[in-house]
């Protein structure tokens, strides 16, 4: 098993991936983000993807999803874990800790959400029931738990179009609707790499609390301090995680 990663806000590098290549993929939707890296970590070969490109230059709505998927397809991953930065809605979802969706909300629009839409194959409606993959995720528990980490297993991850932060109302709304964190980058993602056949899971870091959820304004010096302090433990659970291989 080839374990990819794709790295998001605050990741766009992994410090404990022993680099070997940088893959230039291009594939029939476009070019990915940015180069396929391929290396090892805990000794095992993983991939690593920066979603946002490597710098940091693309707003959620303007990366590439499907060329994302299909790179690391082509790279030859047979799973994905995403790593999302995330506000916190739910009283659980406090800044530093990690969640592990078990359910997605999608409120992005005008995104390319298929593969399928070219109209030379068969009709193909996936089924999207339970968006995170239950083996994956089962395995991240563990890796989690052998960390030590600050985390909730299971939650809702509400996906919004972005790139401004949602307003108070949003954030009540979503609340209403069920959602425990909010991202702007879940969705089309989960689906596509559904669509692939490829397993998929999320580690999110919450790193601010959502819009109306404190007294303060979010500010991008609040996120980046968390992300600080929060990223390094991400990787070691990766790290965990492959090496339970
Ligand atoms: C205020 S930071 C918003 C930015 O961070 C998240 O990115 P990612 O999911 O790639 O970690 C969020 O989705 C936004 O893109
Ligand atoms: O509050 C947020 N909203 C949407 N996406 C985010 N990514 C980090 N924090 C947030």
């Amino acid at each position: 098993m080839t374990l990819a990663f794709i790295g998001g806000t605050g990741l766009t590098r992994m410090d404990n991936l022993q680099v070997q290549d940088r893959l230039q993929i291009s594939t029939q939707w476009g070019a990915p983000s940015a180069p396929v890296v391929q290396g090892e970590l805990a000794s095992r070969p993983v991939l690593f993807l920066a979603r946002h490109g490597d710098p940091h230059v693309l707003l959620p709505h303007q990366v590439n999803y499907r060329a994302n998927m299909a790179a690391l397809k082509e790279a030859g991953a047979s799973a994905v874990i995403a790593v999302n930065a995330v506000g916190g809605i739910s009283a659980h979802a406090r800044s530093g800790v990690i969640v592990s969706p078990d359910q997605l909300i999608d409120y992005s629009w005008g995104r390319d959400m298929t593969f399928f839409d070219d109209r030379s194959g068969p009709v193909t409606h996936v089924d999207f029931s339970w968006p995170f993959d239950a083996a994956l995720r089962a395995r991240l528990a563990a890796a989690l738990d052998a960390c030590g980490a600050d985390w909730v297993n299971g939650g809702c991850y509400g996906v919004t179009q972005g790139p401004r932060l949602e307003t108070a109302a949003e954030i009540q709304r979503m609340e209403r609707d069920g959602c425990d964190i909010v991202g702007m980058t879940g969705m089309p993602e989960a689906v596509l790499a559904r669509e692939l056949g490829l397993p998929y899971a999320m580690l999110s870091l919450v790193v601010n609390p959502a819009a109306g959820k404190s007294d303060t304004e979010i500010t991008m010096a609040e996120i980046e301090a968390v992300i600080a302090a929060g990223m390094g433990q991400v990787c070691a659970v990766l790290a965990a995680l492959v090496a339970s291989d």
